[in-house]
């Protein structure tokens, strides 16, 4: 079968890489994906400053997910715009680039020092953190999200995407489409990001797993799958010159395989990727091509965004 996949000018191998915030913080993380069987690479979103993040224990795997308010640990934008620079974009997979601020001049800070380097990544803005005490997820404030996006399009006039929290409500879906398809530029919207300030509860201590916020945290994994199938096939619905981007509950070809039937052009794993490691990516890509084969599809186009309704 072939996984292939060309979007935004770009040819990758296959639809699989790494959420951002999973095995990217430092060049020897980014380095482990590359080599791996994924299809692209993506950064650790960055501030322009290097950040320690929140005190530990701040990640916890649960066997239906995990939840993590890491607190934007990173390693500054100089040290991923360098590693940018030097990235072997003829090898074939693509890399992205994740931005998140602490405030919309440092994002536009970042996007222009980008736009500047004229390189090959591609950005994602981040506009979910949900584990920055104080810090609202700029993705739930429509008027500011489009107030931001008016900006950055301004300073960053190249293709970019954005990393969206998830949406529970259609009228929100409606509304955040609405600012998003005000931008041409933005050629990608990646759904979802961890679904914010989960509570996971360890019954023999009595006690919470996670020590930022008093145990509140970003979910990732099987919690979020139906969440995330839902964002994709609404965005997918309603962003129909934008490509999007799946991400959450991937654990195996199976759920790959919904998120492309939903939708996504590419799909990203992060907590399965944390607690397997770089081989997951083979596995997954073998899991989805024997579906595929046992379906007697050749290519993913043959079935993206086919999601029958009843
Ligand atoms: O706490 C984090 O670093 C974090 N954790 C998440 O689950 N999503 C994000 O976008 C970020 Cl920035």
């Amino acid at each position: 079968v072939d996984l292939s996949v060309s979007w935004l000018g770009l040819a990758m191998a296959n639809p699989l890489y790494n959420a951002s915030g999973v095995m990217c913080r430092s060049v020897a993380e980014l380095e482990q994906v590359r080599t791996s069987a994924a299809g692209a690479v993506i950064t650790k979103s960055c501030t322009p400053q290097p950040r320690v993040g929140n005190p530990e224990p701040r990640y916890c795997a649960t066997p239906l997910g995990s939840i993590n308010s890491m607190g934007l640990p990173n390693a500054g934008y100089p040290y991923y715009r360098d590693y940018a620079r030097s990235y072997p974009y003829a090898a074939g997979k693509p890399l992205f680039l994740s931005l998140s601020g602490m405030t919309l001049d440092e994002n536009l800070d970042m996007l222009r020092d980008l736009a500047a380097a004229e390189l090959l990544c591609l950005p994602e803005v981040n506009l979910s953190c949900p584990n920055l005490p104080g810090k609202p997820q700029l993705g739930y404030d429509f008027q500011a999200c489009s107030e931001a996006l008016t900006q950055i399009t301004r300073v960053y006039q190249g293709p970019f995407g954005v990393k969206l929290p998830p949406y529970f409500d259609q009228v929100h879906f409606a509304q955040m489409a609405a600012v998003l398809n005000a931008f041409p530029g933005l050629r990608f919207v990646t759904c979802i990001n961890s679904i914010g300030n989960g509570l996971v509860i360890d019954v023999e201590r009595e006690s919470v797993v996670i020590k930022p916020k008093d145990g509140l945290g970003g979910l990732g994994g099987s919690y979020v799958l139906p969440t995330a199938l839902a964002n994709v096939r609404e965005f997918y619905r309603l962003l129909p010159d934008k490509h999007v981007v799946g991400c959450g509950g991937i654990n195996s070809g199976r759920e790959a395989f919904m998120h492309i039937l939903a939708g996504a052009t590419v799909v990203q794993i992060g907590s399965c990727l944390y607690e397997e490691g770089e081989g997951a990516f083979a596995r997954i890509l073998d899991e989805l091509s024997a579906l595929m084969v046992q379906k007697g599809y050749q290519r993913l186009d043959d079935f993206r965004g086919k999601l029958k309704t009843l």
